[in-house]
């Protein structure tokens, strides 16, 4: 038997990917690594979408969505969540906060990537970034962040989605929940840097997750003849869109619960479009979903993300993710005070960037 047979018996093997890479690519200062482009059959099935036809969920008081069961074809669901979470680039963003005058550190409990840039800028094809006005350079110093343009796999589905909801958008944030305990707690994406009603598209890839929504308030009972908003749940599955508008965002809370069981070991990505007016948008969109964390890469092989850094041209390995120690709980006013580092619940995000008052609800570790 030849040697190189026997290792595929004792190595993990990397599995193939489901696609055809491309040999071109996006590339950008600010990205890691360079993007492969949408394989050429992707391209072409997505002329197939919406693959259903839509149904308008608006049956409940102040809310206004629309469900695509499924909006991309069946044909290039699995690869093109493959291709997704192989090829771009993702972080586990942390951030300290302030919360009753003890810091915090909050964790978000799923993978994150943000490309775009606010209504005031716009990217040349070069990928220099230029005054939506004047269409002159924009200043040293307009963003703390470095803004970084879609990537052309992005990009496309972006003006498909365009297309058929026929709103336009100028950001695409992608969740990776890699297994039944990522998460996306209740909030609302009702930020003042998106405008009154804000149109966001979501779309779903790989496992099956529950998309919970939940009125805000709920309106007094026994008044009689208006019913009460209902909880709704949505058995998202690969390839559904939902897009919420209207009033849905000022109304609505929604979330992606922890799940236990087989399916949501699968991994979920969501990508949604938005359109933010303002700088403070970009400023808020990059320090909560990039930070100035590490660089995670899906890892076929392993079946995992992994940390990446450009040194190794590849990935580095730790044993075991990162877990910041907790530090040890302590006694302030004769009290019990901690843990000190929570998981995210999204409404902070709000109040921290003065975007919103919401309460919080956070989870301890
Ligand atoms: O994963 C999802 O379906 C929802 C994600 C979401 O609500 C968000 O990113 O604001
Ligand atoms: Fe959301």
């Amino acid at each position: 038997m030849k040697r190189g047979t026997l290792d595929m018996f004792v190595k993990p093997q990397p599995k193939k990917p489901k696609y055809e890479i491309s040999r071109e690519k996006s590339h950008h200062t600010t990205y890691p690594f360079s993007v492969p482009h949408l394989p050429a059959p992707h391209k072409e099935q997505l002329g197939f979408a919406p693959a259903a036809e839509s149904k308008v969920i608006n049956d409940q008081r102040d809310l206004d969505l629309v469900y695509y069961q499924p909006y991309i074809p069946s044909t290039i669901q699995a690869s093109l969540f493959d291709f997704l979470r192989q090829e771009l680039f993702y972080y586990r963003v942390r951030y300290n906060i302030n919360r009753g005058g003890i810091q915090t550190t909050v964790s978000t409990p799923r993978f994150t990537t943000v490309f775009g840039v606010d209504a005031t800028s716009h990217f040349t094809s070069s990928g220099s970034l230029i005054d939506a006005v004047t269409s002159s350079p924009v200043e040293h110093g307009r963003y703390q962040c470095k803004p970084r343009p879609l990537p052309q796999c992005l990009d496309e589905l972006r003006k498909l989605v365009e297309g058929t909801t026929n709103e336009t958008y100028n950001f695409c944030l992608v969740n990776y929940y890699a297994d039944g305990n990522d998460s996306i707690s209740y909030h609302s994406d009702d930020e003042r840097f998106l405008g009154p009603n804000p149109a966001i598209a979501s779309l779903s890839l790989g496992a099956r997750r529950d998309f919970l929504l939940k009125h805000k308030t709920i309106a007094p009972s026994g008044t009689g003849t208006v019913p009460e908003p209902k909880q709704i749940k949505l058995p998202l599955g690969s390839g559904d869109m939902v897009l919420m508008r209207g009033t849905t965002q000022a109304n609505w809370l929604h979330s992606i619960p922890k799940r236990a069981g087989d399916e949501a070991k699968r991994g979920r990505i969501n990508i949604t479009f938005r359109k933010a007016l303002v700088k403070r948008g970009t400023e808020n969109y990059y320090q909560y979903n990039v930070g100035s964390g590490t660089v995670y890469k899906w890892d076929a092989g392993l079946g995992k993300m992994v940390e990446w850094t450009a040194q190794a041209g590849g990935r580095i390995q730790r044993k075991a993710p990162k877990n910041l120690k907790r530090q040890k709980t302590y006694k302030t006013y004769g009290c019990l005070v901690g843990p000190q580092i929570i998981e995210e619940d999204k409404s902070m995000r709000h109040s921290w960037a003065g975007e919103s008052s919401r309460d919080l609800n956070t989870f301890p570790l």
